[in-house]
C-alpha cells in the first residue's frame, strides 16, 4: 500500500524544525490563530524556506480570501509563488465565481503547484474537480474549515472520501485529507490510498494555536508507516496470531440476484475474524494495534457502493479488503441474508495472505 506522505501545518522556521525531526514529509506554513486557512506573511515563508534548506518540500497557504476577489487572490498566491506549492482554500462562492478563481489563478505566470482545498463542513462542489484538473492545478485536499466542529470523518464517511482520492487519481490530481483528524482517524484514511494526510491540531500537546509537539509528530508518523508497511513488522517469533472479530454487524443491502430482490435493500449479517500479528506485550496507543475500524469501514464501503448479486461477491471483496493490510495473516468472512429464509441463509469463507 502506498505510504501518504504527513503534511504538518507549522508557523515559522522553529516549528518546521520539530515537524522535520519528528518525520513529516511537508512543512506547510499557517497561521493556526486566523481560522482554516490563515497565512503567514510571505518574510516567514523566505525565513522557513531558508531554514529548511531543500530537506522537505513546503506549501504555504494562500489565506482565507473569498474566491469572489479574484485579484487578492492572485495577488496572495503570486507572494508565495517561492513555496513548492499554494493551497488554495475554496471557499463557499456560486460555481461561476469558483470557476472564475479558478481559471484565473490557472493562467497565473510562474505560479508553483496549486493545491485547491475543499471544506468538507461547508457544502463543498466537488464537481469544480475536472475544472482544477483542466486549469493545471496539481492536487486538490478534503479539509474542514470550522476547527472544533468536529473531525473529517464526522462530516464525510469513509467511503465518501475513499471516492474523492480516486476521482483525483483519475483526474491526475494529487489529493490530501484533513480536517482535525485524531490519531485513530490515521489507519482509516491511510488505507484509501491519499497522497498525503494533513495535521495541525493532532501535533501539538494541546490546543491547535498550541506549539508543536516533536512527540505527536512522531506519533502520527509511526501510525502511518505501521498502517502502510512501511514499518518493519512487529516481531513474531512464534509463529501465532491474534484474532480480531467484529461479530453480528447487520446493515440494509442492495443484494440479490433474484428480480424480487432488486430495487429494495434487505437485512445483511457479517462475521469477520482476522488473524493479526500478535499484539506486543508494551502495547499502549493505536499505532501499536490494529483497529478494528478499518473492518468496519470495509463493510461500509461494500453496502455504499450499490447493487450486488451476491452474496459470495460481498465475501470475496471484503476478504481482499482486509487483507490488503500487510497485519492481517487470514481472515474468515460469513457474509448472510437475513430476510430470506427462516433465520439466515449465506456463505462463509477462508482465506490467507500468499504474498
Ligand atoms: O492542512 C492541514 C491542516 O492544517 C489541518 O489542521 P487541523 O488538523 O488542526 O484540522
Amino acid at each position: 500500500m502506498p505510504s501518504p506522505q504527513l503534511l504538518a501545518s507549522v508557523t515559522g522556521p522553529l516549528e518546521a524544525a520539530t515537524v522535520i525531526r519528528g518525520g513529516a514529509d511537508i512543512v506547510d506554513l499557517k497561521n493556526p490563530a486566523d481560522g482554516a486557512l490563515g497565512a503567514v506573511e510571505p518574510d516567514t515563508l523566505l525565513q522557513t524556506i531558508l531554514a529548511v534548506m531543500g530537506r522537505r518540500q513546503i506549501s504555504a497557504v494562500a489565506g482565507n480570501v473569498p474566491l469572489e476577489d479574484v485579484e487578492a487572490l492572485v495577488s496572495a498566491v503570486a507572494a508565495r509563488a517561492s513555496a513548492d506549492f499554494v493551497k488554495v482554500g475554496l471557499f463557499p462562492a456560486r460555481r461561476e465565481a469558483s470557476l472564475a478563481a479558478i481559471e484565473a489563478l490557472g493562467r497565473l505566470a510562474n505560479k508553483p503547484d496549486l493545491v485547491a482545498v475543499f471544506f468538507a463542513d461547508a457544502d463543498p462542489d466537488l464537481s469544480l474537480l475536472p475544472a482544477l484538473a483542466g486549469a493545471g492545478f496539481r492536487g486538490a485536499m478534503l479539509d474542514t474549515m470550522t476547527k472544533g466542529a468536529g473531525r473529517l470523518l464526522d462530516h464525510r464517511p469513509v467511503h465518501a472520501l475513499g471516492a474523492f482520492v480516486a476521482e483525483c487519481r483519475a483526474l491526475g490530481l494529487l489529493s490530501g485529507l484533513a480536517g482535525s483528524l485524531e490519531p485513530p482517524d490515521v489507519p482509516r484514511l491511510a488505507v484509501l490510498g491519499p497522497d498525503f494526510l494533513g495535521f495541525r491540531g493532532a501535533l501539538t500537546g494541546g490546543g491547535r494555536a498550541d506549539e508543536v509537539d516533536e512527540r505527536a509528530v512522531r506519533r502520527i508518523r509511526r501510525l502511518i508507516d505501521a498502517t502502510t508497511g512501511a514499518a518493519p513488522a512487529a516481531a513474531n517469533e512464534t509463529g501465532e496470531h491474534d484474532l480480531i472479530r467484529v461479530t453480528d454487524f447487520t446493515l440494509p443491502l442492495a443484494i440479490g440476484a433474484y428480480a424480487h430482490e432488486r430495487g429494495r435493500e434487505q437485512r445483511v449479517r457479517f462475521d469477520v475474524e482476522a488473524a493479526i500479528d500478535r499484539i506486543r506485550s508494551d502495547a499502549e496507543g493505536v499505532e501499536d494495534v490494529y483497529s478494528y475500524d478499518l473492518i468496519l469501514d470495509a463493510i461500509r464501503g461494500l453496502a455504499a457502493r450499490g447493487h450486488t448479486d451476491l452474496v459470495e461477491r460481498l465475501a470475496l471483496d471484503l476478504a481482499d479488503a482486509v487483507l490488503a493490510d500487510r497485519r492481517v495473516h487470514a481472515v474468515r468472512v460469513r457474509v448472510e441474508k437475513l430476510d430470506l429464509g427462516p433465520d439466515a441463509v449465506g456463505i462463509e469463507i477462508r482465506r490467507r495472505r500468499t504474498s
